[in-house]
């Protein structure tokens, strides 16, 4: 049982005093809800904010994009390019936003493959999964939604 004022709360929230009743009660500083019980895992935030890279294929939603009027790979061969486009980044080779503003299949990849600050309930189930688990300055493993696959990097 950890002391209630010693042990350093979970990050995203706040210990606070009642000024009615003096009890002390949490603060989650992303959402400003509070909660008399102490928290044991981190604040979710309301928003993140993401960069991406995506690889359409020939099933994708839109298989289109500005780099390819009609995209004809296969899945199979977008996830090997995804993969790669990945291991050109974790070592380096390359930058992610030069290999998002080459050769992401989504309009973002003007932008870096920036999305902007999004919540829940914004983007593809999938991707907003995966957004939301990461850390800051993370970048996730290829997931899939129904444009294709992509490689998320959280920037806020
Ligand atoms: O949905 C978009 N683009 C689609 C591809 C796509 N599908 C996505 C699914 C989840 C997250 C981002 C995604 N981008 C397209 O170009 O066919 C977005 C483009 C942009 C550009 C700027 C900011 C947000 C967005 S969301």
């Amino acid at each position: 049982m950890s002391n209630d004022t010693e042990a350093p709360l979970p990050e995203g929230w706040e210990m606070r005093t009642s000024r009615s009743t003096g009890m002390t009660y949490f603060l989650n500083m992303y959402t400003k809800k509070s909660q008399w019980e102490r928290p044991e895992v981190p604040a979710e935030p309301g928003e993140v904010r993401c960069s991406h890279i995506l690889v359409k294929h020939s099933d994708s939603r839109r298989p289109s994009s500005w780099r390819e009027d009609h995209i004809k790979r296969t899945k199979e061969e977008a996830l090997d390019l995804i993969k790669n486009y990945r291991k050109q980044i974790v070592s380096n080779d390359a930058s992610f936003t030069d290999v998002a503003m080459k050769c992401s299949d989504c309009s973002s990849a003007k932008r870096g493959g920036d999305l902007g600050m999004f919540g829940r309930g914004q983007m593809q189930q999938a991707f907003e999964e995966e957004a939301f688990k990461l850390k800051v300055g993370q970048l996730s493993k290829p997931i899939e939604t129904e444009s294709g696959f992509h490689i998320i990097l959280r920037t806020v």
